[in-house]
């Protein structure tokens, strides 16, 4: 017999017109007139820690207890690696990680190439492919970089490898990150997280080392 789940009707294709087509994606790859990345001289030195950029981060923040703890160090090009271990609080199935926290691990890390290139950018568009089951214990071992950038557009790649940073690919990702300045999120974050942020000496210099950007 039949799951009772197959008994609903399929849902209809949203009709052109209808007002629930949303506008043409952002393609994944670069357009011919994107240019390479360049990595800023201030960057961190190959190997170095890039440290969080917000204490309060799920991806990489030291004061979230069940948050990923992510771990990046800066690459030698345009490029990260990071660490994450995953761990029970982070399940979806028994015993594995959960696809979601999995692609907040893509998505932290391709986030810290940020200070590669000294640009404040955020995540447009994150597509991410699940190619093996990650348990609970794994040691993720990721590396992102950036490919292209194009105007504000910075397209950028991800890749999870479990049983050391040589293993199989687990998790990957293509990504769109948009260039921002600071004002996106004073303007949109809630007024007493920004405040707190804004007292904070820590936060002011993470915040400033964007401020110039030749
Ligand atoms: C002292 C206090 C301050 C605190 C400071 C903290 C320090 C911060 C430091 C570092 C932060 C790093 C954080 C990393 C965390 C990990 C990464 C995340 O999870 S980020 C969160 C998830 N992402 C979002 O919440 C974005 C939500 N979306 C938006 O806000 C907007 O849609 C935004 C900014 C992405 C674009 O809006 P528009 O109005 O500025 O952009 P338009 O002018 O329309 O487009 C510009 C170009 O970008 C393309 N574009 C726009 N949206 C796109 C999208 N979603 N996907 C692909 N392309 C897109 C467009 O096609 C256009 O391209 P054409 O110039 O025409 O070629």
């Amino acid at each position: 017999m039949r799951p009772a789940w197959h008994a609903d009707p399929p849902v209809p294709p949203a009709a052109v017109g209808s007002g629930l087509v949303t506008a043409p994606k952002t393609s994944l790859v670069p357009p011919a007139e994107a240019v390479p990345p360049v990595r800023h001289p201030d960057a961190p030195a190959p190997g170095e820690p890039i440290g969080s950029h917000y204490d309060q981060c799920f991806g990489c923040g030291s004061g979230q207890p069940h948050g990923l703890q992510l771990a990046a160090r800066a690459g030698d090009g345009v490029n990260v690696t990071a660490e994450f271990t995953v761990r029970p609080e982070h399940q979806g199935a028994p015993g594995l990680a959960h696809g979601g926290v999995l692609a907040t691990a893509l998505d932290d890390t391709l986030g810290s190439l940020n200070w590669l290139m000294h640009v404040i950018s955020v995540t447009g568009r994150l597509e991410t492919d699940f190619l093996r089951p990650v348990p609970v214990d794994t040691v993720l071992h990721l590396d992102a970089e950036v490919t292209a950038v194009h105007g504000r557009k910075i397209y950028c790649t991800a890749t999870g490898r479990i049983g050391g940073p040589e293993g199989p690919v687990a998790v990957r990702a293509d990504a769109v990150f948009i260039e921002v300045k600071i004002e996106h999120f004073v303007n949109n974050g809630r007024p007493e997280e920004i405040q707190a942020a804004m007292s904070d000496p820590d936060q002011v210099r993470r915040a400033r080392a964007f401020e110039v950007n030749p």
